[in-house]
């Protein structure tokens, strides 16, 4: 089935063509290679980003699934290559030469690549994503890997931060304020990923097997004469998933309405799961709702709080004392409303020859010491304490020999080390293509598996490291060895002496 927005988990497989979806740079640099022989010169680059998102101390990894379709859909049609040879250069004469489109028409992806599991904390400096193959092939995945990676990323960390203010369940409710359909789409996924129960958005639910759930709007209510027949014809038609929105009119007569409507629902052996509250002093009014509610003997009908939320008005609403038994959050998590974009850069690290057992380190100097890059074909050690809290996390070079002791040196600050020799390890990059095939497998693949990820992950910080304000910041050190490389590279090709 062709799909002109997005590609579907499960059985359905991408026929959309992911190849035009790049910057046009990367496309001209591509027949560049071509042109000057280096279509068999190898190249490692690694995805990481610098500073973690909303001030927080952490991020959670997300966007690679769509990332393994983009490479299982990647080729250039007939269509992508008679457009590309439309277009013409600038200074006149066509931008693309036809044997360059030719050589397109047969190009098969065979890049590795590795990735962080979807659900994975993730802090800076450290690669999330590593793609190793012909030098072109990874130049022509740049683009589209970091518009998936870096949103996904974003909208997954928003929803856990989200999750973790409400401590119940969160309905994402964004769809009709997201970035348009496409946007939306993966928004709900990460939404879902990052910790929320369920998502309004259907056809998200459909494509990527996620739990769906809703209320009723106001025009419901709006739609007949009186608010109490509005209610009672809802509570008739849906008596197993009847949640009651009470602010349309006046809410104090609302949560009386519902009152009414959730007795006669007992009466007749149902149960009114809820009612809603959507404006007003949402604390104020959810303390009056569950008095109210006690008082007639619905002890067992929740409250759901929604309007304009986001992780600090909820954890503001709860420390004033209200009991909300589930939370709906549209505009602010699904648009990640207060920063919305994750910084996240694609850079190469290493090269090598056709030939060539041995890869090249490469670094990229600029004026701050702060945006060196990662030299080497990397991955991390993620070091663990006894107690099962995460200890710090090590960015070494595969195939370099890492130091006994486990010493980690901040990228930016040689004064700020560790040692974590004596700790257990994991390793974090797992393969997710080989030789340009995806390797996941549907339960890789799946939002609510990531989920779960996500929750063991957080349990593994630090309180002081998951607060709102002000977080401690998670250790990420280069190991000792690698810094020092480093260092040395950057002092020989800007001339300095010593190191930076
Ligand atoms: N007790 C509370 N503590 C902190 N924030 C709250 C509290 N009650 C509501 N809020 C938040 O304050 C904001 C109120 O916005 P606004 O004034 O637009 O709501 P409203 O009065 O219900 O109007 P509207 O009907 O346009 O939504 C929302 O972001 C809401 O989540
Ligand atoms: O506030 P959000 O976090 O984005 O959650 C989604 C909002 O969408 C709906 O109302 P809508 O905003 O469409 O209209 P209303 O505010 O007039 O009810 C719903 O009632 C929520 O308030
Ligand atoms: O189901 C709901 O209550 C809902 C869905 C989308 C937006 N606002 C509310």
């Amino acid at each position: 089935m062709e799909s002109s927005i997005g590609a579907t988990e499960g059985q359905e497989r991408p026929t959309l063509a992911y190849a035009l979806l790049t910057d046009l740079y990367q496309l001209t640099m591509a027949q560049g290679y071509w042109a000057c022989d280096k279509l068999d010169e190898e190249a490692c680059f690694h995805m990481f980003f610098r500073e973690t998102p909303f001030k927080g101390g952490f991020a959670v990894a997300c966007g690679t699934s769509q990332l393994a379709e983009m490479i299982d859909g990647f080729h250039f049609s007939e269509d992508d290559l008679a457009y590309l040879g439309g277009l013409d250069a600038p200074g006149g004469g066509k931008l693309f030469d036809p044997a360059f489109l030719d050589y397109l028409r047969d190009l098969r992806l065979s890049v590795d690549v590795d990735a962080v599991p979807e659900g994975t904390m993730v802090f800076p400096m450290e690669p999330i994503v590593r793609v190793t193959g012909p030098i072109m092939q990874c130049q022509l995945l740049e683009t589209a890997l970091l518009n998936c990676v870096n949103f996904q990323t974003l909208i997954a960390t928003k929803a856990a931060r989200v999750c973790l203010a409400a401590q119940a369940p969160v309905a994402e409710f964004g769809l009709r304020r997201a970035q348009g359909a496409g946007g939306s789409l993966w928004a709900s996924r990460a939404s879902i990923v990052g910790g929320c129960a369920s998502t309004s958005n259907v056809m998200a639910g459909k494509m990527f097997d996620l739990p769906v759930s809703g209320t009723h709007a106001h025009s419901w209510v709006m739609a007949f004469d009186d608010e109490l027949t509005a209610f009672r014809e809802y509570a008739r038609i849906f008596p197993k998933n009847c949640v009651l929105l009470v602010d349309t009119y006046d809410v104090k007569q609302g949560i009386e309405n519902a009152i009414t409507v959730g007795l006669e629902m007992r009466a007749a052996g149902e149960r009114l799961s809820g009612i809603r509250i959507d404006s007003g002093d949402l604390a104020w009014l959810a303390r009056y709702a569950r008095e109210r509610l006690d008082a007639a003997g619905l002890t067992d009908c929740g409250i759901v709080l929604s309007n304009d939320l986001d992780e600090h008005t909820i954890a503001s609403i709860r420390a004033q004392g209200a009991q909300v038994s589930s939370w709906g959050v549209g505009t602010k998590l699904a648009c990640a409303y207060d920063q919305p974009s994750l910084g996240g850069v694609y850079k190469l690290s290493a090269t090598r020859m056709p030939g060539d057992e041995r890869w090249t380190g490469r670094l990229k100097v600029s004026e701050q010491s702060a945006k060196l890059t990662l030299p080497g074909v990397l991955d991390v050690r993620r070091y663990v304490w006894g107690d099962g809290k995460l200890a710090g996390d090590m960015v070494f070079d595969v195939n370099e020999p890492v130091n006994a002791e486990g010493v980690i040196i901040d990228p930016a600050d040689i004064l700020r080390q560790k040692r974590l020799g004596e700790l257990s390890y994991r390793t974090l990059l797992a393969p997710l293509a080989r030789d340009g095939a995806s390797v996941l497998s549907a339960e890789e693949r799946s939002a609510t598996s990531a989920r779960e990820r996500t929750m063991a992950g957080l349990e593994e910080l630090d309180e002081s490291q998951k607060r709102l304000l002000n977080p401690h910041s998670y250790p990420v050190g280069l190991e000792e060895g690698l810094w020092h490389r480093r260092a040395r590279m950057a002092s020989d090709l800007r001339g300095c002496r010593g190191v930076v």
